[in-house]
């Protein structure tokens, strides 16, 4: 499913209209009857349902909805909230043919807020895509009253208020139940700041063909189909040696887990070959809960790793390293050994982050593929800003550090994105606040080194990883799981159910 800014939808309609002919009138038609089969999916036939249409296409929208809900004998009225000399164009149009069926236009005065009270479901139509700045009145007011309700709030392809794109941080805005988005999901769908306006969500087509959506945006959310297409398979005269030798560096000795979880989801998620490396007491320690693995011993001062000279990085389809490390000159030294050493993939986490900030000329010299994997706080060091401003732009930060130091970016949060050093952006929507603990981290690392190193493109690899990683916990807390009790070693355990749920849904 592509993720589309408001220019590339504007694009996109443009291309269709001049280049294939499928004109706005038609469009909206196609928007409109899409979204009313939707909401009549979701509501009662004897709902009072008050649709509130603004000046634009969004309003237009609404005209046609209420037309086709009138056509399946629903009680339904539109509020028009600006004049009658605002509402042109293609609305105009379906305001016609829509009155022309029988339907009711109350023009907006302050006596129709009853309308507004009385109603069931209210479907917000007011501003879409095309909002510019705060909202003005009338709309600021009559989104707090519709906030206030207790009704039933669908929204037309985006909660009025909220912008398609990212940047801002506070907003007066619709609070939707479920929001009915049209064409493609925005980016604010998927924004710390603006996710939850939507409420419940759905994408409906219109009839706009896949290739000009592949034309012009770069950017999509992964889903169960693309796992299921891309996701390496067994085949019968496999041997160990098909999926893949991984190596794993980490652990010191305050965080000798971190390896250990990475090591377990690495081999649990389908890793042929690992092999753990840290210090011995630390493996003393960890080697009992993964005896599949195998273990390389590596010098240690005062519980750090301290001589990279020993590790051979000849032989493994990919590396991960970082995971517990510790923040010390001599594991910074093994950080850099590795970036400017290894001929294979690379995937820094965890502490190799808190090094890579001096070790950034290194990684843009790799001519093999190098990924990270930060979460926010890791992010806005590395690009040197704070948290709350890398979150009003996650999708434009992550680009630019991708295509600026060539490497693959799986910023971390409630949807992951995925950038590659081109620019391409996939968006994980699986996982759940259970994940948001300790460990979660070390074991998406052993995920993604398990499909890094198993020939996949690494943008599929990646996406591949973090759909697994979330769907396990998603599929942990329906079961025998809460959010609060989840812990990263479950994650692992969870493993099996989302490999047997993939394979039985065919
Ligand atoms: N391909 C598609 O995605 C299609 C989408 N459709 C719908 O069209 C809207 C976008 O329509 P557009 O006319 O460009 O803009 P809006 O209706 O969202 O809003 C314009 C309207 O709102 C007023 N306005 C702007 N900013 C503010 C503000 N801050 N305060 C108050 N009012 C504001 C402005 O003056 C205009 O009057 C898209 O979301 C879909 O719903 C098509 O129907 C089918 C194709
Ligand atoms: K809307």
């Amino acid at each position: 499913m592509f993720i589309v800014t408001a220019k590339e939808m504007y694009d996109m309609d443009r291309l269709a209209m001049q280049e294939i002919g499928l004109d706005g009138k038609l469009l909206m038609e196609n928007a409109g009857r899409a979204v009313a089969w939707k909401v009549m999916r979701k509501i009662s036939q004897t709902d009072k349902i008050c649709v509130l249409a603004g000046a634009g296409n969004n309003g237009g929208d609404g005209f046609v909805i209420a037309r086709t809900l009138l056509d399946h004998n629903y009680h339904v009225e539109v509020l028009q909230v600006v004049p009658n000399d605002k509402v042109t164009g293609d609305a105009y149009d379906h305001k016609r043919i829509y009155e022309k069926c029988g339907g009711q236009v109350v023009p907006y005065e302050t006596g129709s807020i009853q309308m507004v009270k009385e109603a069931d479901v209210l479907i917000d139509a007011m501003i879409g895509i095309g909002i510019k700045g705060e909202v003005r009145e009338p709309f600021a007011s009559l989104i707090s009253l519709i906030n206030a309700e207790q009704s039933y709030v669908i929204s037309v392809d985006i909660p009025s208020g909220v912008p398609a794109d990212e940047g801002g941080e506070s907003f007066h805005a619709v609070q939707a139940d479920y929001t009915i988005i049209i064409g493609a999901p925005k980016q604010s769908v998927f924004l710390p700041y603006t996710a939850s306006y939507y409420g419940e969500w759905e994408v409906v087509s219109i009839g706009l063909p896949t290739f000009i959506f592949k034309r012009l945006t770069s950017k999509g959310m992964w889903q169960l189909e693309d796992v299921k297409k891309t996701l390496p398979k067994r085949q019968l005269f496999d041997h160990k040696g098909n999926h893949g030798r991984g190596l794993i560096i980490g652990g010191c000795k305050e965080m000798p887990g971190a390896l250990s979880m990475s090591v377990q989801a690495a081999l649990k998620s389908g890793a042929g070959l690992i092999m753990g490396a840290s210090s011995l007491p630390v493996i003393q320690m960890i080697a009992g809960n993964c005896v599949e693995a195998t273990y390389s011993a590596l010098s240690a001062t005062d519980g750090y790793l301290d001589n990279h000279s020993e590790i051979n990085l000849d032989s493994y389809d990919a590396i991960a390293i970082g995971m517990g490390l510790g923040r010390k000159e001599c594991t910074k030294d093994l950080v850099k050994y590795v970036i400017e050493k290894a001929t294979c993939p690379i995937i820094i986490d965890g502490d190799g982050l808190y090094h890579l900030s001096q070790l950034l000329p290194q990684i843009n010299e790799r001519t093999h593929p190098s990924v990270i994997t930060p979460h926010p706080g890791e992010m806005a060091m590395l690009l040197g800003v704070s948290v709350r401003e890398l979150l009003k732009q996650p999708f434009q930060y992550a680009k630019e550090f991708a295509t600026a130091y060539r490497v693959y970016v799986v910023l971390k949060g409630r949807y992951t994105i995925v950038t590659s050093p081109e620019g391409v952006q996939m968006v994980n929507p699986t996982g759940n606040p259970g994940l948001a603990k300790g460990g979660s981290g070390d074991v998406l690392t052993g995920i993604a080194l398990a499909m890094v190193m198993q020939k996949q493109s690494l943008l599929q690899a990646l996406s591949n990883a973090c759909y697994i990683h979330g769907m396990s916990a998603d599929l942990l807390v329906q079961h025998q799981h809460s959010e609060h009790d989840l812990l990263a070693t479950d994650v692992i355990n969870g493993i099996t159910d989302v490999y047997r749920t993939i394979s039985s849904s065919g």
